[in-house]
């Protein structure tokens, strides 16, 4: 008989694992659970469990690999009745959460006991949540960060790596400190800003309406990610509470900072604040994937008329390439507009390319 696999928590990440461990162990059973009996019933009519379970006590103690792919603090919980319960002694447990030092704590609590947990964290995700949102592809190329204590063997830290070879990530190790200080600056106060500037425009868009109509590209380029899970960011910064309250404190005074050389209108100091920004960003490592997310874009130029774009993307679609993301820019009466093109990898962005130039449209890519 295969192996059985438990997946707590069916939603983007959890689902999308399942889809990941499935492909490339097909004899294993994947068995769901969630809290939310709509997404077991969603998880297997997307096939993306065998079946579910609404209790998961009895799965736990049969199960040979269990993931916790529920928001942090619920892990958390989830671990601490683990400690109550039968678990199989080859069984591995892991989680995806977004911080490690407290689950990796507790996780220790069941190593004590004889269990194997080994933390972890794949640097991918997205502003969607929900099991309809699963992407087998979705850690292609991102890191996928472990977190070993000295009690686990080195064979479980092996063992994970093949239960998650389907994922195409690049394993990295971490302390979950360091971890944690890492995320909190490319992760988590990212979000904690994005938030405060949605809720900004939000005020003044209160007294005039027109200034959420007119949040252009940079505007929803730095706040995507503030449509993410309320839920499962509030466990975030509690989860890393110290850390974030120290990057807050230098966040404001970096914030002072501009203030001060705005006000005193130092034009040289206000130069340098942007140039060296930008020289920092444009030296993020290009073509990786994973906290700093690469742009795998094409821009087209498109004449501004009915059909042009379901034109261009009937293209794609007939050579199967697909968009992740797509949207108009300076798409005004009478001009051409651009058509900014978002795809999985640099090789889609390459065969889009061919493809678009040899049906006449323009195209070219940023740096
Ligand atoms: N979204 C991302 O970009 C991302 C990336 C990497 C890691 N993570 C981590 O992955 C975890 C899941 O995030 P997601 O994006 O999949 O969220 P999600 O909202 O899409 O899914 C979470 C699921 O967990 C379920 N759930 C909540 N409490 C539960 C409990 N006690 N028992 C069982 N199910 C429960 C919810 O009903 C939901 O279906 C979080 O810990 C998050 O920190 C998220
Ligand atoms: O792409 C996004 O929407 C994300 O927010 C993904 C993101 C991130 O901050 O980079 C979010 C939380 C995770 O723990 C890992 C990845």
């Amino acid at each position: 008989m295969g192996k059985q696999v438990l997946v707590i928590g069916l939603g983007l990440i959890g689902g999308s694992l399942a889809l990941s461990i499935k492909k490339e162990h097909p004899e294993c059973t994947i068995i769901g659970y969630d809290l939310d009996e709509e997404a077991c019933k969603l998880a297997l009519s997307l096939q993306v469990i065998d079946r579910y379970v609404t209790d998961y006590k009895e799965a736990a103690s049969t199960a040979d690999f269990i993931v916790l792919a529920t928001p942090v603090q619920s892990a958390i919980a989830i671990l601490d009745e683990f400690l109550t319960i039968e678990i199989k002694d080859s069984c591995l447990i892991t989680d995806v959460g977004s911080t490690k030092k407290d689950i990796v704590a507790k996780g220790e609590e069941l190593m004590a006991k004889g269990v194997s947990f080994l933390g972890g964290h794949p640097m991918a995700g997205s502003h969607k949540t929900g099991v309809a949102a699963s992407n087998e592809r979705l850690f292609e190329n991102a890191f996928y960060i472990i977190t070993p204590t000295a009690s686990i063997p080195f064979s479980k830290v092996i063992q994970l790596q093949n239960w998650l070879r389907g994922t195409g990530a690049r394993f990295i190790e971490l302390e979950p400190e360091a971890h944690d200080l890492y995320t909190g600056m490319v992760s988590h106060l990212p979000h904690i800003i994005a938030s405060a500037l949605v809720q900004e425009a939000g005020k003044l868009g209160k007294e005039h309406p027109i200034v959420t109509e007119l949040a252009a590209g940079g505007f929803r380029d730095i706040t995507r990610i503030a449509s993410s899970s309320p839920s499962m960011w509030r466990d975030i910064l509690l989860h890393n509470k110290e850390v974030l309250l120290t990057m807050l404190e230098k966040w404001e005074m970096s914030m002072k900072d501009i203030r001060s050389i705005l006000a005193q209108e130092d034009a040289e100091a206000i130069y340098a604040f942007f140039d060296e920004a930008k020289q920092l960003r444009d030296a993020l490592p290009a073509g990786k994937k994973g906290a700093l997310m690469p742009f795998n874009d094409l821009f087209v130029d498109i004449p501004d008329h009915p059909g042009v774009i379901s034109d261009v993307t009937g293209i794609l679609a007939e050579e199967k390439i697909s968009i992740t993301n797509i949207r108009i820019i300076e798409a005004r009466e009478d001009i051409m507009g651009v058509l900014q093109l978002s795809f999985r990898s640099k090789e889609d962005v390459q065969l889009a390319k061919k493809i678009l130039q040899e049906n006449m449209y323009d195209t070219y890519e940023t740096s």
